[in-house]
């Protein structure tokens, strides 16, 4: 008989199993008047009962990261969720902190962000389409933000903005490469002004990163008042405060600042909040989830996109200074599949056995489990175990990172749930206890080209940077305009550590290629578009969305 599905597994526990998240609020003391229902399964958790509440020196924080992934992913949310269901079997209070799913890679190619087998949140198909609406609400507050820039140039354009330098892009949440180059306010003088202009996926919108970086209300309206939509005709920025519409902007994500609360297939509480992807965004989930987790359990276990080279360097770099912080432990998630696949072994080939390519590829699970011990953090391997795996190659992997006096624990979450995580959780707790000094990858003071130098080097293992002409420009006008003591936010390719998605294992003296930078000002970190990283993807040949049905009584197939 077939494995179930991820959605045939999720539907059979929504019918049989899941309690209702009034319950799940109270296991970690949040009473009804705490939290605003969005039906009987999911809710947000109000911003004053989060600010009641403070996070005890007792309570640790687990990250969760992984080496360069396969374009499937190799089970950072998944390995996440059986974490806690694991640490939450050996009766310790586990809160656990994801982001929430983009529609774009739902319909694309890497499908949803609700872990998989038995290591998932539910409901699982309501958080992978609509959930509680944040995605929506922030695609409205980014286009109403466009809409409201196009209206003042419309209407006179007091601010003199330079239609040809407004860098504030619409969003959707969507793949659809046809929308990257456009042109708007064509068919004359009463339809506005005709310019060129793009869409990014709504993941990588500036708004997403300020909503996941903000710890208030009025922090998050500061933040938004603070975007740079552009320039006017002197090259002077030209923010949302000079537009008088941080109001508006902050008055549309209201709710969508409030954390969401779900819960495991196996009852442990789950804040899913925030998007950005990892490889054109900071990759992290919420600081209000995160704090939340950490506020309201013992153990808060919480992922960041894509490769360590990637998420977790911006947790460690942009979200710790912002959360308050640090890790006390990182667990890294590591797959003989990918592993092959880094070790030069073709997708189609990853199930048959091949020591000689896990071996080759270990190269790039060592550079990553060094770079993680370079902020002072205990490191622990999850090898997220897969059917396709052989004990020669677990084995293998074992005695490689035992080599490096790191422990690998074979991890089998995604079919046992929680009960093939008890090992994976008691090297997390032994973890714990080791003495550790915590230490960042550059200081805030740096220049640009000191802390790019710092990721590039320290992160990725290349050997120089090389700017365009456009981004030597830009870090004079930073420097100039006081931005340049931010932290970077590298937009790079995820399956490797250079700027070539090709280059895998863990090349060395490479050069990464700085092209330009998008000053996030309200997120408060400066974006480095390197290599040919796109803003908004592109649908694959074969799309999730052509395996997609429903029926007449609302079951649905092909989501995962
Ligand atoms: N051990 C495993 N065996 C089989 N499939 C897995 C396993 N771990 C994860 N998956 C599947 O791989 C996909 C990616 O998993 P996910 O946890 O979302 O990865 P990431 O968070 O790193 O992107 C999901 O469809 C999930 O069901
Ligand atoms: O930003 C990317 O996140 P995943 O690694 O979860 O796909």
């Amino acid at each position: 008989m077939n494995a179930m599905s991820d959605i045939e597994i999720a539907r059979k526990n929504e019918q049989q199993a899941i309690k209702p998240i009034t319950e799940i609020a109270q296991q970690i003391g949040l009473q009804p008047d705490d939290i605003e229902q969005y039906g009987s399964y999911k809710a947000k958790v109000k911003l004053a009962t989060l600010a009641q509440q403070c996070v005890s020196n007792a309570h640790r924080l687990i990250l969760v990261t992984s080496i360069n992934p396969t374009p499937a992913g190799e089970g950072k949310s998944t390995v996440t969720i059986g974490l806690g269901d694991a640490l939450k079997r050996l009766n310790k209070r586990a809160v656990i902190a994801l982001r929430e799913p983009s529609l774009g890679p739902v319909m694309g190619i890497k499908g949803g962000a609700t872990g998989g087998g038995y290591a998932q949140v539910v409901p699982m198909a309501d958080i992978n389409l609509h959930f509680t609406g944040d995605m929506h609400a922030l695609t409205s507050a980014n286009n109403t933000l466009a809409a409201l820039i196009d209206n003042h140039i419309q209407h006179g354009n007091q601010l003199q903005i330079d239609q040809r330098r407004i860098t504030w892009k619409r969003v959707l949440d969507i793949n659809d490469r046809a929308l990257r180059q456009v042109v708007i306010g064509l068919g004359g003088p009463t339809q506005g002004v005709p310019r060129q202009d793009g869409f990014n996926i709504t993941v990588a919108s500036e708004l997403m990163a300020v909503l996941c970086l903000a710890t208030s209300l009025s922090d998050l309206k500061q933040r938004i008042s603070k975007i740079v939509i552009g320039y006017n005709i002197n090259q002077q920025p030209v923010t949302v405060a000079d537009l008088k519409v941080a109001g508006a902007i902050t008055l549309l994500l209201k709710d969508a600042l409030k954390p969401n609360l779900v819960q495991t297939l196996e009852h442990t509480p789950t804040f899913v909040h925030g998007g950005p992807f990892a490889n054109i965004a900071h990759g992290c989930n919420s600081v209000l989830a995160t704090q939340a987790a950490l506020k309201l359990g013992d153990y808060a276990i919480t992922e960041a996109g894509f490769g360590a080279d990637l998420g977790a360097e911006k947790f460690l770099d942009i979200k710790v200074p912002q959360l308050g912080k640090h890790p006390d432990a990182i667990v890294l998630v590591a797959t003989v599949r990918a592993l092959k696949y880094n070790g030069g072994v073709a997708l189609a080939d990853l199930k048959q056995e091949n020591i000689a390519a896990l071996k080759a590829g270990f190269a790039n699970l060592k550079r990553h489990i060094q770079n993680m011990q370079q902020y002072g953090v205990p490191v622990t391997v999850a090898i997220n175990h897969f059917t396709a795996d052989t004990a020669a190659e677990i084995t293998t992997l074992q005695q490689l990172c035992q080599a490096l006096g790191v422990q690998a624990v074979d991890t089998n979450v995604w079919a046992k749930g929680g009960a093939g995580g008890i090992d994976l959780a008691k090297a997390v707790i032994t973890s714990l206890a080791e003495q550790h000094t915590y230490q960042p990858l550059y200081e805030p003071q740096a220049s640009i080209p000191e802390k790019i130098n710092a990721i590039v080097q320290k992160i990725y293992g290349g050997k120089k940077v090389e700017y365009t002409a456009k981004a030597k420009r830009q870090m004079a006008d930073f420097a100039a305009n006081g931005w340049d003591k931010l932290p970077i936010c590298m937009a790079k390719t995820q399956y490797s550590f250079t700027d070539d998605p090709k280059q895998l294992g863990a090349p060395e003296d490479f050069t990464i290629h700085v092209r330009e930078f998008v000053p996030d000002l309200g997120a408060g970190f400066l974006v480095a578009l390197t290599g040919h990283v796109l803003t908004m993807p592109g649908l694959p040949k074969h799309p999730a969305a052509l395996d997609m049905d429903i029926d007449a009584d609302g079951n649905i197939t092909g989501l995962f």
